[in-house]
């Protein structure tokens, strides 16, 4: 196909009408089956609209729950009927997940100077502090996926936001902090946890019923009339239902077997189209969840690949991984962890389901656990090999 032609297919797209509204980062006009959380949200934040700090508010629930958008848009309508200044701040922990480029953002967003980096913490703070009075209003600041933040880093940004009120006299600061897992308040300082959760906020995963309504709506915005059929949506919605609950697994399978029905230049999207979309998302979700294990856990993984792949015929038992393992660890030159550890290692493989664990029992023998690889040989390949170390020792990929 030449370049022409390819332009020439999509801008002359069979199945879209606005690609953009099944991207994840479009926050749509209408957000059904929340409107609990958008009317409790509103009250929170309503005395905004007179001048008045509104209470911190923790936002907690799965992935894929609403809790971005839903916060989004509050905060949009809001700001459109304040009569004195309001104005908020997104900054997501995930992509600045250090302190100062936490509170970098929020001096950019102030147009307090800042550089990149160098200075200290200390006089970041004092900087925000001059540019958060200057700005003379109500400011929400929230913190999406602040887990990542605190995680790493601590809870200094949110002792500072949450005391920054002291200091101020003619602004006032409130707090959002989004995420979904709730382990990191462990990490948290007794008052800045106790301030931040002034308000909190639970969102429930969506059920089918709820996702294909509002996958529908979606799909009227971004899609043709007529290209996508409600048992395309009834299946989509039904994957992403056993997945927690997931809009954005939802969204993120119809925006892919779109984009494969057009490049195909059809002009429906069809239940064929839904799974080929839906195996590319699962590859790419079990490569990912490998490149980022810890080095013990690809090394178990590792083990468990190479007797698969070199012993097909045999059954993998945890006494074959563990010496498997140590055999790895050793040409390492690493100290093994030890076996009950490996055990626990091979269960959280089998939760996320990237293998699959039974117990058999061997008769007089007892029991022992066998073990087989969850998704195919070549995505573990791939994520392992991402490995420098694995690669190059173990000669995969
Ligand atoms: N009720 C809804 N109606 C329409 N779209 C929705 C609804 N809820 C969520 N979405 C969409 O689903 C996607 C994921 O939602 P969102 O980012 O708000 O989830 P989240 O709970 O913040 O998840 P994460 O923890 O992954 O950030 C977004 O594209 C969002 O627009």
């Amino acid at each position: 196909m030449s370049i022409e032609e390819i332009f020439h297919q999509y801008l002359d797209s069979k199945v879209f009408r606005d690609r953009e509204k099944l991207l994840p980062d479009y926050v749509p006009e209408e957000l059904p089956h929340r409107d609990e959380q958008i009317v409790t949200l509103a009250k929170v934040l309503a005395p905004a609209l007179t001048g008045s700090r509104p209470s911190n508010v923790f936002i907690y629930g799965l992935t894929g729950t609403g809790k971005t958008a839903v916060t989004k848009y509050v905060l949009r309508k809001i700001r459109e009927k304040a009569q004195h200044k309001v104005d908020y701040v997104y900054i997501n922990c995930r992509q600045n997940n250090t302190s100062y480029r936490v509170l970098a953002e929020l001096a950019k967003h102030l147009g307090v100077k800042v550089p990149f980096t160098g200075l200290a913490l200390g006089e970041v703070m004092k900087r925000l502090v001059q540019g958060l009075e200057r700005h003379r209003g109500i400011i929400v600041v929230v913190l999406d996926e602040v887990d990542n933040l605190v995680k790493r880093n601590g809870d200094d940004v949110l002792y500072f936001l949450t005391r920054v009120n002291e200091e101020l006299t003619s602004s006032k600061v409130s707090v959002i902090g989004i995420t979904n897992d709730l382990k990191f308040t462990e990490f948290l300082d007794a008052r800045v946890k106790s301030s931040l959760g002034e308000e909190e906020l639970v969102f429930p995963p969506y059920n089918a019923v709820q996702l294909e309504d509002i996958l529908r709506r979606r799909a009227r915005e971004a899609l043709k009339d007529g290209v996508v059929d409600d048992e395309v949506l009834k299946k989509v919605a039904a994957i992403a239902a056993r997945q927690n609950g997931d809009c954005r697994l939802a969204l993120d399978i119809l925006l892919k077997a779109a984009d494969i029905a057009d490049r195909e230049g059809a002009d429906k999207i069809t239940q064929v189209h839904v799974d080929k979309a839906r195996n590319e998302i699962e590859k790419n979700l079990a490569v990912d969840i490998i490149k980022t294990m810890p080095l013990h856990v690809k090394l178990v993984l590792a083990s468990i690949y190479l007797l698969s792949r070199d012993n097909s015929s045999r059954m993998i038992t945890t006494g074959l991984i563990y010496d498997k393992y140590k055999e790895l660890a050793s040409k390492l030159g690493m100290e093994p962890v030890t076996s009950r550890r490996i055990s626990d290692i091979i269960n959280e493989l089998d939760i996320v389901g990237i293998i699959n664990a039974r117990v058999i029992s061997l008769g007089r023998y007892g029991r022992t656990k066998v073990v087989s690889i969850g998704v195919p040989l070549k995505n573990v390949e791939e994520g392992l090999a991402s490995d420098s170390i694995l690669k190059t020792l173990f000669g995969i990929g």
